[in-house]
C-alpha cells in the first residue's frame, strides 16, 4: 500500500488578542495508506480542522513535513489538486439553485465535464432528487450534496471534516453507504469526526487525536484490541457466593448489583467451569470488548454525561465545503 498523505511532526501555534498563544497541533502524525477509509477522530479543539487545513494549504504551519499524494504540501500541493476532493468548512449553496444546477455551476468553474454531474448524483444517491432546490433539503442531503461537490473532479483522495456532523442515525447511515461504495471503486478517504460511534461504523482505519497530538493509530480492530482487558459479564443465582469461589481460583471479580466483572481471563470455560463444579451455574457469560468510546475516553481524559448521546461532547453546526479549486463564498438564498 503507498502512503496518500503522510504528516510528520505537525505544529501550529496561533496568537490571539484575547487568548494569547494557543497551541493547536503539537508534533503530530499521520499516515494514510491508498484504499482506507481512515478516520481522525478527536474532541471538539483538539486539533483535526488545524491539521486539515495545514494540510491542504489553508492555514501555514509553524513546522513539519506533510504530502498529499506523494507531493510535498503546499508547496507543490497544486500538482495534485486535481485528484484531491476537499469538504473543509460549511457548505455553501445557494438555496434557490437545484442540486443539478449547483453542480453544473462548480462543473463549469472547474474545468469538469458536466456529464460528471449526473454521475456523482448518482454515486451519493440524489440522482432522483437533483432537481429539486437545496434550500428544500434535509441535513443528510445537503452534506452529501457537498460529498458530490468534492466528487465531481473524480478524485482519488477525499478530505471530509466532520461529513456525519449534526445527522440522524439514518443520515449516518447512508454517509457510511456512501463512504464504502467510495472506498470499493478505490477512492482513499479521510474524515474528521468527534463522534466515537461515527467513526467505528464508518471507517476500517483511525487516527486519534488529543490536545494536538497522536495518541493512537491503526486498523479500528487492532486500536480495540490492544485495549481488551479479556473481560466477562457473568450473571449467576448467588452472585456473593460466586464472587468468593472466583476469588478463591485466583480471578479478579467486581461485583456490580446485576451482573459480576471478571477481568483478565482469555478462556471463559475457566469461569463456568469453576463456578459449575460448585453446583453454581452460569446464567450469562457476555464477552465486554472495549469500544472506540471507551478507549478514546481512556486516551484523551474525556468524559461526557451518561445521559448524552454516545459522542464526547455537543455536535457543532453543520461543517461545509472547500474545495481546493473551489473558493470560499457566502451562501446566498436569493
Ligand atoms: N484561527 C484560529 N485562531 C485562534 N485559535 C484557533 C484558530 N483555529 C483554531 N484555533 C484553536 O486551536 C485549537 C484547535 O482547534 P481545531 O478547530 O483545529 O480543533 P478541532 O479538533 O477541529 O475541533 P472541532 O471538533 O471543534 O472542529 C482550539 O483551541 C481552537 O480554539
Amino acid at each position: 500500500m503507498s502512503a496518500v498523505i503522510e504528516i510528520a511532526g505537525l505544529r501550529k501555534t496561533f496568537h490571539t488578542l484575547r487568548q494569547g498563544r494557543r497551541v493547536a497541533v503539537d508534533g503530530f502524525d499521520l499516515l494514510v495508506e491508498s484504499g482506507q477509509v481512515h478516520g481522525f477522530l478527536g474532541p471538539n479543539g483538539s486539533g483535526k480542522t488545524t491539521t486539515l487545513r495545514a494540510l491542504l494549504g489553508l492555514v501555514r504551519a509553524d513546522a513539519g513535513r506533510m504530502s498529499v499524494l506523494g507531493a510535498d504540501s503546499p508547496e507543490r500541493l497544486a500538482e495534485v489538486a486535481g485528484r484531491v476532493g476537499a469538504i473543509v468548512e460549511s457548505p455553501q449553496f445557494f438555496g434557490n439553485f437545484t442540486a443539478h444546477r449547483t453542480l453544473r455551476l462548480l462543473a463549469l468553474a472547474g474545468g469538469v465535464p458536466t456529464t460528471r454531474v449526473d454521475e456523482v448524483l448518482e454515486q451519493v444517491g440524489l440522482r432522483d432528487r437533483g432537481d429539486e432546490r437545496v434550500k428544500g433539503y434535509s441535513l443528510g442531503m445537503k452534506q452529501r450534496l457537498a460529498v458530490a461537490s468534492a466528487l465531481l473532479k473524480d478524485p482519488e483522495l477525499l478530505i471530509l471534516d466532520e461529513p456525519a456532523n449534526g445527522l440522524d442515525p439514518a443520515g449516518i447511515r447512508e454517509m457510511r453507504d456512501l463512504m464504502r461504495s467510495l472506498a470499493a471503486a478505490g477512492v482513499t478517504v479521510l474524515l474528521s469526526s468527534h463522534i466515537l460511534a461515527e467513526i467505528q461504523l464508518i471507517c476500517d482505519h483511525v487516527t486519534i487525536i488529543s490536545r494536538g497530538r497522536r495518541v493512537a493509530y491503526g486498523p479500528v480492530a487492532e486500536v480495540l484490541a490492544g485495549f481488551d482487558q479479556h473481560q466477562w459479564q457473568v450473571r449467576v443465582a448467588e452472585p456473593e457466593r460466586a464472587v468468593e469461589l472466583l476469588g478463591r481460583a485466583g480471578l479478579s471479580v467486581t461485583a456490580y448489583p446485576e451482573h459480576l466483572v471478571v477481568t483478565g481471563v482469555v478462556d471463559p470455560e475457566l469461569i463456568s467451569r469453576t463456578l459449575g463444579e460448585q453446583g453454581l451455574w452460569v446464567r450469562e457469560l457476555v464477552p465486554l470488548r472495549p469500544d472506540l468510546e471507551s478507549v478514546f475516553l481512556e486516551l484523551t481524559g474525556d468524559h461526557p454525561h451518561p445521559a448524552l448521546p454516545r459522542q464526547v461532547d455537543g455536535a457543532q453546526p453543520l461543517d461545509g465545503v472547500i474545495d481546493l479549486d473551489v473558493r470560499e463564498s457566502r451562501e446566498v438564498d436569493a
